[in-house]
């Protein structure tokens, strides 16, 4: 059986702890709430479980995960530990702290809030070898997936693809194009 199939059905219990887990919140009238994943960090075992469940997504291994901050950074260093190798957090903020430190950073289009975000991490912590495992809580429009795999591939490295726990995308394409893999659908929550 491939590292993803074992995986799988293990993450099996992840899913329904996760989905138990889950809050939606919502004022009378609000037609669509809003999501509250708190619950999923407080369970210490669901913490605990994430990680593996989330590296298992993909068979290829990842020599390096990438996570955007903040969720992403979160769960994408504790999918970097479950794997055994180390962690890049995608900033919102560049903060280079001279003039010969290098970043590499991108704009997104739109995201789910309608915003254009820069995302940027210090250049050398990719190698050309690498095979980079992004990591996310959630993938909507797929603006910031897309712009982690700019930035991966801008450092020649080789984008295995976005492990998130909710798959809401709207563009069902991304799902095989960036490629994007979840634990959930959105629909299921
Ligand atoms: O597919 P997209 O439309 O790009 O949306 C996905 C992104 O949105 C959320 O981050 P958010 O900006 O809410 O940041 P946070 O993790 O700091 O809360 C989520 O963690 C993803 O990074
Ligand atoms: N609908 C949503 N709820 C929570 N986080 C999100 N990230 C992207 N879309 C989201």
């Amino acid at each position: 059986m491939s590292r993803s199939a074992v995986h799988q059905q293990s993450a099996g219990g992840v899913r329904g702890r996760l989905r138990a887990a889950y809050r939606t919140r919502q004022d009378r009238g609000d037609r669509w709430g809003s999501a509250d994943l708190t619950g999923w960090w407080r369970d210490a075992e669901l913490l605990r479980d994430l990680g593996p469940a989330l590296a298992g997504l993909y068979d290829e291994s990842p020599t390096v995960v990438v996570g955007p901050v903040s969720r992403g950074a979160m769960i994408g260093a504790l999918t970097a530990a479950a794997l055994g190798v180390g962690f890049v957090e995608a900033r919102k903020e560049i903060a280079q702290a001279t003039d010969s430190d290098r970043w590499v950073c991108r704009t997104t289009g739109p995201d789910y809030r309608d915003r254009n975000l820069v995302f940027g991490f210090r250049r050398g912590l990719l190698r050309s070898g690498d095979r980079v495992l992004m990591v996310d809580d959630w993938a909507d429009t797929g603006a910031t997936a897309r712009t982690v795999r700019q930035l991966v591939e801008d450092c020649g490295a080789h984008f295995i693809g976005a492990a998130c726990i909710v798959d809401g995308l709207l563009d069902p394409r991304l799902r095989h194009d960036l490629p994007v893999r979840a634990l959930l659908d959105v629909r299921t929550l």
